[in-house]
């Protein structure tokens, strides 16, 4: 059964055979959002009198949306609270991160740069996130990003989020790309599970946020800087047309 894609996204207009897709991850990759999550965590945590996380800990707690963040947040203080609870701090966090999207967070160095060089190629643009979409959208729009995505998806986009194959699977198909040509730019292991899930290759970038190491990932490349990421989208290009 195929989940219906929202009425704005259909008909997808199929990308000339040719024209490759690259879908990005948010948080963690294209924008550094650390600083404003771990503020909202904070008060949030604050408001039932519990502590905040350690900073450098609790950056690589984030890329499973808020109220995971939430889930593991609380786990690193050894608590568990009842799903009412954390529902209630979920919306809470939504709340105070919407007022605060871009207080702080910024794109990674390089990104701008970067993204041009891959729409002078010819490339097609989406976001693929765990965000809830209207803060995605959000997000995008306060760092003047918005117009350089054809499809921006989250979360809440589709009947299951990363690290299920589904919104990436659809990302690909509202942008009129194919897996074929469609390759993941992500910072975590939920962003290389979906790329396997969806038989895409994946390039990881090592600035984001992430328990596992970025070396030890498992993505077809690790890139250390945007610099890098032309000369990798190429790579994985050629390596799927031969
Ligand atoms: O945890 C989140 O807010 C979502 O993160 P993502 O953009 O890395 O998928
Ligand atoms: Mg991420």
């Amino acid at each position: 059964m195929t989940t219906p894609l929202p009425p704005n996204r259909l008909p997808p207009t199929p990308l000339s055979p040719s024209r490759p897709l690259v879908a990005f991850d948010l948080d963690g990759t294209l924008v550094d959002t650390a600083p404003d999550l771990l503020d909202a965590l904070d008060l949030v945590l604050s408001t039932h009198k519990i502590p905040p996380v350690d900073r450098a800990a609790a950056r690589n707690m984030i890329g499973g949306g808020a109220r995971l963040l939430i889930v593991r947040g609380l786990k690193s203080e050894g608590l568990v609270l009842p799903d009412e609870e954390v529902a209630a701090m979920t919306q809470q966090f939504i709340a105070h991160y919407a007022e605060h999207i871009a207080d702080s967070s910024r794109p990674f160095p390089g990104l701008i740069e970067a993204l041009d060089r891959l729409e002078a190629k010819g490339a097609c643009l989406a976001v693929c996130t765990n965000k809830l979409e209207h803060l995605a959208r959000l997000l995008l729009d306060a760092l003047d990003l918005t117009k350089r995505f054809s499809v921006i998806t989250g979360a809440d986009t589709y009947a299951r989020s990363k690290p299920d194959p589904l919104p990436l699977l659809s990302t690909i198909s509202a942008a009129g790309g194919s897996a074929a040509q469609a390759i993941m730019v992500g910072d975590s292991i939920t962003d290389v599970l979906t790329a396997r899930a969806t038989g895409v290759p994946v390039v990881a970038v090592s600035f984001g946020y992430t328990e596992t190491p970025p070396h030890a990932l498992g993505a077809d490349v690790l890139i250390h800087h945007f610099d890098e990421l032309e000369k990798a989208v190429d790579a994985l290009l050629a390596r799927g047309a031969a």
